[in-house]
């Protein structure tokens, strides 16, 4: 069965376990070396369980089992939850996500759908169907993978950063009102992580072409915005491992804080929306580092180093 694993283990239920973060937060769990978590390590498609079979070792079935659970689906949130033994789930670490880039006006409405789908209302369909139970027992913790882009925008990223800014707005009011029934609810805001999210996001962007768009914003977007990219994954990108241990500490602390910033080295950026109230700050910093400062003298990227380890540096912080 799905759970009645150890007595006093914490149900833990993870969406989004075929690959990178969720991979990662799943078999971390497992191999508690107190067995505190009884980890049920969920994904769409079961064929693509090897990695994470793999990766659990002889924990897979002891304290790691894989459920189906297709986050767009009603269906399948109702029949993967209901499976569970009364229902009872601890912990819940919505992971699921899809990323989405280029310019906006090549990209079809029923995509931009699709990362709504799944980024934002697949978290609400899950959270829907467990925080009933979470609020009559006057217990539960929820945990939202969300990013660094659902406070701050980026260009080319647009929809997908909306759909992370709406999770952020719907988790925000829904943490004030679980706190009187003892639920506490944390999103975690990673900046660049490597995981097949990045593959998707530069690899397969590279050879892409882009009819219905002007030459201009091709070129914007090819030269300039995917070498950004490529640099900013290079110079702060952090391991799944890393996000992992973060989630844990979430997990394990007494009183867990809402926003939870993995990346030391992105705060500085982010630091520039919040420094002037206008936003002309950060959307002029933005379109600066993105347009014209790293073609004129290249020197766009050594802003960005400044921006984050210049700062950095004297704390020994580090991404990683
Ligand atoms: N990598 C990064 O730079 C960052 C990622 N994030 C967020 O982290 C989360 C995990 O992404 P990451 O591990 O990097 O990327 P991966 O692409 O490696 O993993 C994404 C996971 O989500 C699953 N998924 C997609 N659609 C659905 C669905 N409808 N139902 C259930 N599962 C689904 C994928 O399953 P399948 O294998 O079937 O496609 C896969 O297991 C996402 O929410 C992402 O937005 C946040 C900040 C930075
Ligand atoms: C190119 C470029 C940028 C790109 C940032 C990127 C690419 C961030 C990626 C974050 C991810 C992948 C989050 C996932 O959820 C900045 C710093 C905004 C400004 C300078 C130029």
């Amino acid at each position: 069965g799905l759970s009645g694993g150890l007595h006093g283990q914490k149900v833990v239920l993870i969406t989004g376990c075929s690959s990178g973060i969720g991979l990662r937060i799943a078999v971390m769990l497992a191999e508690d070396e107190k067995q505190r978590y009884h980890v049920i390590a969920t994904m769409r498609d079961l064929k693509r369980k090897d990695n994470l079979v793999k990766a659990a070792g002889d924990l897979y079935s002891k304290t790691l089992f894989v459920a189906e659970l297709d986050v767009c689906s009603d269906e399948s949130v109702k029949q993967c939850i209901n499976s569970i033994k009364d229902r009872h789930i601890d912990i819940l670490i919505s992971n699921a996500g899809i990323g989405l880039v280029g310019p906006v006006e090549s990209i079809p409405m029923d995509e931009m759908n699709n990362v709504f789908e799944t980024n934002f209302y697949g978290s609400v369909r899950l959270i829907k169907e467990v925080m009933p139970d979470m609020k009559n027992r006057r217990a539960g913790r929820i945990i939202v993978i969300s990013s660094v882009m659902g406070l701050q925008g980026v260009a080319f990223n647009e929809v997908y950063a909306a759909s992370k800014f709406a999770l952020e707005g719907f988790c925000e009011g829904l943490a004030a009102q679980l706190l009187s029934f003892n639920v506490t609810l944390s999103m975690l805001e990673p900046g660049p992580v490597h995981t097949e999210f990045e593959l998707k996001m530069i690899q397969g962007m590279k050879e892409k072409e882009w009819p219905s768009v002007d030459p201009d914003t091709v070129n914007y977007f090819r030269n300039f915005y995917l070498p950004g990219a490529v640099d900013i994954f290079e110079i702060l990108g952090q391991t799944p491992d890393h996000i992992a241990k973060r989630t844990m500490s979430v997990i394990e602390a007494s009183n867990p804080h809402f926003h939870n910033l993995t990346n030391p080295l992105y705060s500085p950026i982010l630091a520039l929306k919040y420094a002037d109230e206008t936003g002309c700050l950060s959307v002029q910093a933005f379109y600066c580092m993105l347009f014209t400062l790293r073609p004129l003298m290249n020197v766009g990227m050594p802003v960005l180093k400044y921006l984050t380890f210049g700062f950095m540096r004297k704390w020994r912080i580090s991404p990683n």
